[in-house]
């Protein structure tokens, strides 16, 4: 029997580091990766491995979503087993998106190519998330789609069991994942897609080359020779098996456990080589006065002697890697000097708009903060406890459980909301303090 869950108080005290840590972790897997392992393998010639999957709410709706679609998704266990879609058969469907932009963005390409009627839906928040301009691309490429005009959820795919693809633009510089989406599904459709970008520079790039290279470990011919176009030829995606990265960016709130107590955490698993966006954590925290260092166990990182007061500001373009913008603007918040996060315009459109979010929230514990139109200015200042809310937003709830981690008396709102990308995280996080 399972024993009952163990109800969580809302808001959630947060706990305080007392000591430096000493720990060692293993975390769960990519977000990004599952999901779009999940999505090739959909779309496979044969049966696919998902190995060491996160089992979390993006990606559960992930297999849901592809479940609905035809495919079938066994994820009874920590190695999920996907048949790809059954061509020809057909489907009315319902996807619900929550608030994972990578369903939201990833599944209406795949949509186009089954037969029926496929209708997207999601949390409130996810109607106001942007989309419009992967709708007008994929009206473009052949899909037809009734969105009731609105350029937002809901709308529903009326897919015909092909795609024409071909060349497309785009003005992708509200997310990265419009490119990856009609990349991810492009060697599908009758003439494959040709991508170009047109407008201001795209963020999050390694999450493309993550797309890239995902596609070409499956025999998926692409062309990105030119900045801002890519090409994917038409052809079979081979079925794969993947071994699923831990989530570097869900690592951010526990290597600042070691920088705010002035102790080490050690990640296991550390990949040598990796498109994720979290590998550059490695770099900022040094930047911030931490000591980050390979060792046999896998990435430690050591924080200042005397914890967050031995922490110095940042000033950085976060434009590539804008999910770390969270847990690195709680940090500076602690910081002992100044702090400038810029080139994160993109992240207002994320899970909550990110920096009224956090300059409102930081702000209320009386952190010295200046909301910019791209980014963050941040002051050192004695920061007080009180209620950090979270929006909904896994990673403002690792916010504030950052800063609660070093000042007395701070309580996270819905620090449940966490559960969107990593199982048990009040649990995980409470054993190590
Ligand atoms: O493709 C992906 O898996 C992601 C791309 C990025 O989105 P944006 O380009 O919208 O920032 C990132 O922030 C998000 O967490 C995951
Ligand atoms: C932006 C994020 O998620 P999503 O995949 O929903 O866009 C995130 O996880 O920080």
């Amino acid at each position: 029997m399972t024993p009952p869950a163990v109800a969580l108080a809302d808001p959630w005290p947060a706990p305080l580091a007392t000591a430096p840590l000493d720990a060692v972790i293993s975390l769960p897997g990519s977000k990004s990766l599952t999901n779009r392992a999940l999505v090739l393998a959909a779309l496979a010639d044969g049966p696919s491995a998902v190995r060491r999957a996160l089992r979390s709410r993006d990606t559960l709706l992930m297999a849901r979503a592809l479940t609905a679609m035809g495919a079938e998704v066994d994820t009874s266990g920590d190695d999920w087993a996907v048949t790809p879609l059954a061509a020809g058969r057909s489907v009315s469907a319902e996807v619900d998106c929550g608030l994972a932009g990578t369903v939201m963005r990833f599944v209406p390409p795949i949509a186009g190519l089954v037969s029926g009627t496929v209708a997207f839906d999601g949390d409130p928040h996810m109607r106001t998330r942007p989309i419009g301009a992967v709708l007008t691309a994929l009206t473009a490429l052949g899909v037809v789609i009734d969105d009731g005009g609105r350029r937002s959820l809901p709308f529903t795919v009326a897919g015909t069991g092909r795609v024409p693809g071909g060349t497309v633009v785009i003005d992708a510089s509200a997310s990265s994942q419009f490119v990856s989406a009609l990349l991810l599904a492009g060697a599908r459709y009758e003439h494959g897609v040709d991508v170009r970008h047109d407008g201001k520079p795209i963020p999050s790039l390694p999450h493309i080359e993550m797309t890239i290279a995902m596609l070409r470990d499956r025999g998926v011919v692409v062309d990105d020779s030119d900045a801002n176009r890519w090409a994917v030829a038409p052809g079979p995606i081979a079925a794969h098996d993947e071994a699923i990265e831990p989530d570097l960016s869900n690592a951010a709130p526990f290597l600042a456990l070691a920088a705010v107590s002035g102790g080490s955490v050690t990640v296991r698993d550390w990949p040598e080589t990796t498109t994720q966006a979290g590998d550059a954590l490695r770099d900022l925290l040094t930047q911030m006065g931490c000591t980050v260092e390979r060792v046999t166990e896998g990435l430690r990182v050591t924080g200042p002697a005397d914890g967050h007061r031995g922490l110095v500001g940042l000033d950085a373009d976060l434009h590539d890697v804008g999910e770390l913008a969270p847990a690195v603007a709680a940090l500076c918040a602690l910081a002992s000097t100044p702090s400038h996060l810029r080139g994160i315009a993109h992240i207002r459109g994320h899970e909550t708009d990110r920096l009224a979010a956090l300059a409102t929230e930081l702000g209320a514990l009386r952190a010295d903060v200046t909301e910019h139109p791209d980014g963050l200015a941040l002051r050192p200042a004695p920061l007080t406890g009180g209620v950090f809310h979270t929006y909904a937003d896994h990673r403002m709830a690792h916010a504030g459980v950052i800063i609660g981690a070093a000042v007395p008396g701070v309580l996270v709102e819905d620090v449940a909301t966490t559960s969107k990308t990593f199982p048990d995280f009040p649990g995980f996080w409470a054993a190590l303090l």
